[in-house]
């Protein structure tokens, strides 16, 4: 399923928090959305998963879900939001209740989205008993369960240590490869961008406008650290957001 925003904007009371964004999300695509703090990134998402409404423009959803969609649109958070009193099993067969499964169907798909993120030993643990790194694998496990079309990531990476990060981001990439989705990550770190982006939509300071949308040619799966290309793109990025943070810090002194 591909999405598209068209002519975005929201206000919470007075305050205008997205101005005319515009942006195409293709099918089996990541955009990942950075800009500086409180320029509506998670508004944004909010948008797009149907938690918040616009108050001009839309948001259109193109072509149909995969098979066996239980949930087109699915959100994975940085707190990891995992029920503590219930295993990893228990977690992520929160969201297949409802949907009138038989109980054999059930285990089948949480031991596939196990097997896909590499927690087939944890299906009874309970989260206090995992890293983070391993929670937000749960995380991403339980998103995976509903086989969505389009996976809507708000700093998922952002609460783990460096390290984690690295190793999470690897694991996203194969992800993908092994069944490419559509996603919308948004990011305060320039490395998660250039690494797992197709598009970068770099938003402005409030209220967030498209400051400029980059395509990635090179594909996911030779983005190594280090790549030339790679690093020069996230020297212009960085300097795009420090213009930004610098004039929002003008405009506290400035009124
Ligand atoms: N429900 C709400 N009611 C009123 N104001 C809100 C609400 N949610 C967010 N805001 C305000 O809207 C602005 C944009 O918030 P949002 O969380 O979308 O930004 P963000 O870019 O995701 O920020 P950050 O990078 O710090 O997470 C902020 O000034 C925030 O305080």
């Amino acid at each position: 399923m591909d999405l598209t925003l068209d002519h975005l904007t929201h206000r919470y009371g007075d305050m205008l928090v997205l101005d005319d964004v515009s942006l195409r999300i293709p099918a089996g695509e990541i955009l990942c959305v950075i800009g500086p703090s409180g320029c509506g990134k998670s508004t944004l998402l909010r948008m797009l998963g149907g938690l918040e409404q616009p108050d001009q423009g839309q948001v259109l959803q193109g072509g149909e879900a995969p098979e066996g969609c239980l949930n087109p649109l699915t959100f994975v958070f940085q707190d990891f939001a995992l029920l503590p009193w219930r295993t990893v099993a228990g977690n992520i067969s929160l969201v297949l209740e409802d949907h009138g499964l038989a109980r054999p169907q059930v285990e089948q798909i949480i031991d596939s989205v196990l097997a896909r993120t590499k927690l087939s030993d944890f299906h009874d643990a309970l989260p206090r008993q995992l890293s983070g790194g391993m929670k937000q694998r749960v995380a991403i496990a339980r998103a995976l369960a509903v086989n969505p079309a389009v996976m809507l990531l708000d700093e998922p990476l952002s609460a783990l240590d460096a390290q984690t990060r690295e190793l999470l981001m690897e694991d996203l990439v194969s992800l993908w490869a092994r069944q490419p989705f559509t996603a919308v990550y948004v990011t305060h770190n320039l490395a998660e961008a250039v690494r797992l982006g197709h598009q970068i939509a770099v938003l402005s300071r409030r209220p967030g406008r498209i400051r400029e949308v980059i395509r990635i040619d090179v594909p996911l799966s030779e983005r190594t650290p280090g790549l030339p290309e790679l690093d020069a793109l996230q020297t212009r990025l960085w300097h795009l957001m420090r213009d930004e943070a610098l004039a929002a810090d003008q405009e506290l002194v400035h009124g």
